[in-house]
């Protein structure tokens, strides 16, 4: 890959008091629960992952789809590269800028194509659609490039339905779908949890290969600690719509500010297996040796 990270100065997001609203029980009781409560966070200009973790139920889905303008917030704002992305101001992002400078990746990757286009045409489409086809070329150039981020090349997906594709597969492909438009970020919620266990890690470094190499940010959505561990510069726990602990990964699993939080740590049932398999592929990554771990929680 070869795109040079386009420099930016102001801030990728800047969410400021967001709340969001949902009625509760019936339609007459009146009853309001807070699924996003008063939620301020930043991602500065450098590119990073920025995961946002919590248990079921904590909030996290209601924030993603606020920031991918799929949910009306309730109060508060959402600026994006120093632009609103909510409320009326004349300088709001409009629909289109907005599809070119923030994509998605959802859990199910099967539901992110259509059943009946081969994917080269749904590719194609995409990048005909936001406007990076050259003109020349008919985008196929545009969607190589995005499959060869992604381990990937036109003639695999060339004529072929998603049922030829496995999860990890398509999971692959979406994520270079939402590279088409280069954008500056890419939220992604859950986009591991129904891969197959042995393809995860290989999902989750393809994260940390794009972020360094086209300079977009993620905001990694997961209740999945040891991942967001693994991943993040930043991480941010959610519980009950409120953010209850934030800060760089080592920090917060060294010094959990929050009992939430340590319940967090002990409610994953794998960490134990995990984390070693997170420092094999580490130490492979650097040619040394694996590490035992040390615990500090
Ligand atoms: N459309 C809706 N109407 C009413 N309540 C909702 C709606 N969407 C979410 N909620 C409630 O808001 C709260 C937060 O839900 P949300 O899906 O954002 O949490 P989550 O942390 O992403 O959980 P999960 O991982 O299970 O998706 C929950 O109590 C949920 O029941």
């Amino acid at each position: 890959m070869t795109r040079t990270p386009a420099p930016h100065d102001k801030p990728v997001l800047e969410i400021n008091a967001l709340r969001k609203l949902y009625r509760a029980g019936s339609l007459f009781s009146g009853k309001q629960i807070a699924a996003v409560d008063g939620v301020s966070l930043t991602l500065d200009a450098k590119p990073q992952v920025f995961s946002i973790v919590g248990e079921s139920g904590s909030g996290k889905t209601t924030l993603a789809r606020m920031i991918l303008r799929l949910v009306e917030p309730t109060s508060g704002s959402i600026r994006l590269g120093g632009r609103p992305l909510t409320g009326k101001d004349s300088d709001r992002i409009n629909d289109f800028e907005f599809r070119r400078l923030v994509q998605p990746i959802f859990q199910n990757p099967f539901e992110a194509f259509s059943a009946y286009l081969p994917l080269d045409s749904y590719l194609i489409n995409t990048a005909k659609n936001l406007k990076v086809a050259e003109k020349t070329t008919d985008g196929a150039d545009v969607v190589e490039t995005a499959l060869r981020s992604v381990g990937l090349s036109f003639d695999r997906v060339r004529g072929k339905y998603i049922r030829q594709f496995s999860g990890g597969e398509l999971q692959r492909i979406s994520i270079a779908r939402a590279l088409i438009p280069s954008p500056r970020l890419i939220v992604a919620d859950e986009p591991v949890s129904m891969v197959d266990a042995s393809l995860r890690m290989n999902i989750i470094n393809l994260f940390k290969m794009i972020k360094e190499e086209t300079g977009v940010s993620f905001v990694y959505i997961t209740h999945d600690l040891s991942t967001a561990y693994y991943l993040s510069d930043s991480v941010v726990i959610m519980n009950r719509g409120r953010v209850v602990d934030a800060g760089a990964p080592q920090e917060i699993l060294a010094d959990p500010r929050e009992a939430y939080t340590r319940e967090l740590m002990g409610a994953i049932p794998r960490l134990g297996e995990r984390w070693p398999e997170i420092e094999k592929i580490k130490a492979e990554a650097s040619g040394r040796e694996a590490e035992p771990l040390r615990a500090r929680a």
